[in-house]
């Protein structure tokens, strides 16, 4: 018997993001915070994201002994098995390394669970603010702050302030999308919801917080057409299902984890009001 959602979705957990969250924000202050290596990919890893590996490693075998992790840096030989794993952990210690050595400060910590291929729970870590963001579809999404010994859980929905997300109070459309990558689709994206609804005001930022930020009210869409893995998304799924809102594929479908050969992420689409009729137009575009 494996705990569920809600119970893993602990205070351990959340002290868990916080231990590795202080030693990348300690990599960040240190005199080597510019090093790094180039991964086989070509993209770089720096101390932080290694020292952050090691740490949830270690702490979330300690936290539910029988599930298997699979990390944006786990050597493939630890994780040549998944595709027979029905339920694991899925996890990027730094997302946003770019962002890291960029020093935007605009850098997360993602942590799925991911169960028959959905993600049931995710937190997303901001290291340089010191806040989690939790989410379990079906329960809900919190902003969580440390006080004390504990954590203060202050319930978030995509309806939340702002007049964007699911309220819609405001004209027009917030797009969330990445500092680093431009390509023609989402200028297409960008040009038909001008036409269908409205001025368009475009938010740049780095890694998950995009996911923070459709979960927080702050945006409608959040378009991505440019490559990324699982562990940059399935977090940032389970928050924002929590808090009311769906990542589709261009099928129109929640997006499935751990299910195919490779572990790139299939273009999507991620909405703060999935009832929204705009979007199935906007699809059917694509
Ligand atoms: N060519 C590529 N292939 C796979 N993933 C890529 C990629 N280029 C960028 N990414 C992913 O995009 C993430 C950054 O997202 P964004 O562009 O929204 O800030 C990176 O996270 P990491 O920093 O964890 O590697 C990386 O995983
Ligand atoms: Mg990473």
């Amino acid at each position: 018997m494996t705990a569920g959602p809600i119970a893993l979705a602990s205070d351990a957990l959340l002290d868990l993001c916080s231990a590795a969250g202080d030693a990348i924000f300690s990599e960040y202050r240190s005199s080597r915070a510019d090093e790094f290596r180039a991964k086989a990919d070509d993209s770089p890893l720096t101390r932080a994201d290694m020292a952050s590996h090691r740490i949830l490693l270690e702490g979330l075998r300690r936290l539910a002994p029988e599930v298997p992790i699979l990390s944006e840096e786990s050597p493939p030989e630890a994780v040549v098995d998944r595709r027979s794993w029905e339920r694991l952990w899925v996890v990027d210690p730094l997302d946003g390394t770019k962002e890291f050595l960029g020093r935007t400060g605009e850098f997360t910590i993602n942590i799925a669970l991911v169960d028959r291929q959905r993600p049931v729970l995710g937190v997303l870590y901001l290291p340089l603010e010191r806040v989690a963001w939790l989410g379990v579809p079906g329960e809900g999404a919190w902003c969580c702050v440390p006080e004390g010994d504990g954590w203060v859980r202050r319930p978030v929905s995509t309806a939340d302030q702002g007049g964007h997300g699911a309220a819609g109070a405001v004209d027009g459309i917030v797009v969330l999308a990445s500092r680093r990558h431009r390509n023609d689709r989402l200028e297409r994206v960008i040009a038909f919801l001008e036409a269908e609804a409205g001025p368009v005001q475009r938010c740049n930022s780095g890694s998950a917080l995009k996911f923070v930020q459709l979960a927080a009210g702050q945006g409608d869409v959040y378009p991505r057409f440019s490559p990324c893995s699982e562990w940059d998304v399935a977090a940032g799924q389970a928050l924002l299902e929590g808090a009311g809102g769906a990542v589709l594929g261009l099928d129109g479908q929640p997006l499935r984890y751990n299910a195919r050969a490779t572990l790139l992420s299939p273009h999507f689409l991620a909405v703060a009001d999935p009832a929204r009729p705009l979007w199935r137009a906007l699809l059917a575009e694509l």
